[in-house]
């Protein structure tokens, strides 16, 4: 019988190349809208030598997902165009505090003077946390800025932490558990008295591949990783922009004669002794196994009926809207400076999260391409009243003004608002997942969920998050 895969976002048709490369055939995959690719959507304007992108702008080589990511890209042949840890985009990062932009220490040295918006110099907060003393959390998990307020003070929370959970979810961090970006940090302080103290003690110990999690590369660690290691990426894009990720592997599965059913939305999901069948609107079928790739809340639509306790499992992650506007202008002149774009902390109060530099990180022939970002969990405060495009464009561009000192009108734009596009883990994140997948386990569905609801919201996060499924089948599955 078939396998099935739910969603063709990233998530999916990773899960789908794994399943293909693991099982073979017979595979199917559902998608609801008429295109793959998800969130990661790039608009390119070749003629005029500029694009968009619409969600994720670069993916990170680092760690063991991200040389999963990198065999991908590579096995794919897809051209990355690297930025190196020496590039100003990967230096500079900015925060608009205080009225002001402040340049966030990028070297040791920073640490020692008093670099605004904080009042005092950072290496304060070091020894903060060298003094305070350990809380046992209750319940081991905690929000992440509780975490770092208790380890190193309330200004790092403020204008460090906040903003930088901005960055990656658009979150508030008062709400995300520690465990989503700094486990390893909060084990240490809880076992061995303090970050410090536990960061230092693990320098001791050598970590062997295993238990960097490279175990999964058979043989050896990608080509490309090595490459990556060796000349020092910070980070990378690809050529034509991420969306080329999902679309190669689209084309790749339909070399392979793999059935990606678009506009073929999943209305419901059950499970007999003979497998799981898919309504879909004119046709039941029938799969031996099914990965959902879908958000939570999807997927608990789906299950709902037929188990209602595990729809509400899923339902209890909850998701944020973000409003993406590219903006794009003639001139490379406008921006007098360089980097990888701003953070507005979450204290500022203010309707922006972020503008990312575009064309500081990547070459747009001579134009100044910048990315706002607006809303996230704090949407419902600023734009509950469902702004027009015009309305938010309008805001994003007196945002620029004001910071960026840009006041001309851009010359191409674009307005989205990615509805329930990252999902938010919450302090209990880890035991609710825990808990989805032994509710999975206990029935034995023949089910894998995988995606950014679960197993960490990047890209890379998400591709791994695939194939760890994949590879946790049992023999006979597909
Ligand atoms: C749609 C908006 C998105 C926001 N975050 C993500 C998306 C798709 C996903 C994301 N962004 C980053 C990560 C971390 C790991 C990685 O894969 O790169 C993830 C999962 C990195 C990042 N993106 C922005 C920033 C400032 C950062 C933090 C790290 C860094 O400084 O490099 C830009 C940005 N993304 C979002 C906002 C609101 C924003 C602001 C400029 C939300």
């Amino acid at each position: 019988m078939t396998t099935a895969v739910l969603g063709a976002g990233i998530s999916g048709l990773s899960a789908a190349y794994y399943l293909l490369r693991r099982f073979g055939k017979p595979l199917t995959i559902y998608e609801a809208s008429p295109r793959v690719g998800g969130w990661i959507r790039t608009e390119c304007h070749k003629d005029k030598g500029f694009y968009f992108e619409g969600g994720a702008h670069t993916i990170r080589p680092q760690g063991v997902a991200g040389a999963n990511t990198l065999e991908l890209v590579e096995q794919l042949k897809l051209e990355v165009k690297p930025i190196a840890k020496t590039h100003v985009a990967a230096r500079n990062r900015l925060l608009y505090a205080k009225g002001k932009l402040c340049m966030l220490p990028n070297s040791i040295g920073g640490l020692l003077g008093v670099k605004e918006p904080f009042t005092q110099p950072l290496y304060k907060a070091l020894l903060h946390d060298l003094r305070a003393a350990v809380t046992k959390v209750k319940d081991a998990d905690e929000s992440i800025y509780s975490f770092v307020e208790r380890r190193f003070g309330k200004e790092l929370a403020d204008y460090a932490i906040s903003p930088m959970i901005c960055g990656i979810c658009a979150g508030d961090a008062r709400e995300i558990s520690v465990r989503f970006l700094m486990e390893e940090l909060f084990e240490k302080e809880q076992k061995y008295g303090g970050v410090l103290k536990g960061v230092l003690y693990a320098r001791f110990k050598a970590k062997t591949d295993a238990q960097l999690g490279m175990g999964i590369f058979a043989e050896q660690q990608p080509q490309l990783y090595a490459k990556a290691c060796a000349e020092k990426w910070a980070m990378y894009g690809l050529e034509g922009g991420l969306e080329q990720l999902p679309r190669a592997l689209r084309s790749y599965l339909a070399e392979q004669r793999i059935n990606v059913q678009l506009s073929s939305r999943a209305q419901s999901l059950s499970f007999d002794s003979a497998g799981a069948n898919i309504s879909l609107r004119n046709a039941e079928q029938p799969a031996g196994h099914v990965i959902s790739s879908l958000p939570a809340h999807q997927l608990a639509l789906l299950v709902r009926a037929q188990h209602p306790s595990l729809a509400a499992q899923l339902l209890a992650i909850p998701y944020v809207d973000v409003i993406v506007i590219n903006l794009q202008y003639n001139s490379d002149k406008l921006l007098q400076l360089d980097g990888f774009g701003l953070l507005v902390p979450p204290v500022e109060q203010l309707p922006i999260l972020g503008i990312i530099f575009d064309s500081c990180c990547f070459d747009m022939s001579g134009n100044t391409v910048l990315t706002v970002m607006m809303g996230g969990r704090w949407f419902a405060n600023w734009f509950a009243h469902q702004p027009s495009q015009k309305e938010l464009r309008d805001i994003a561009q007196r945002y620029v003004a004001k910071i960026l000192n840009i006041s001309e009108e851009p010359k191409f734009s674009r307005v989205h608002t990615l509805q329930k596009c990252i999902p938010q883990y919450t302090v209990g994140h880890k035991r609710r997942v825990e808990s989805i997948r032994n509710y999975i386990a206990n029935y034995k569905l023949p089910l894998s969920v995988c995606g950014a609801a679960f197993d960490g919201v990047g890209i890379n996060d998400v591709i791994l998050s695939a194939r760890r499924q994949v590879d946790l089948l049992p023999p006979q599955s597909a």
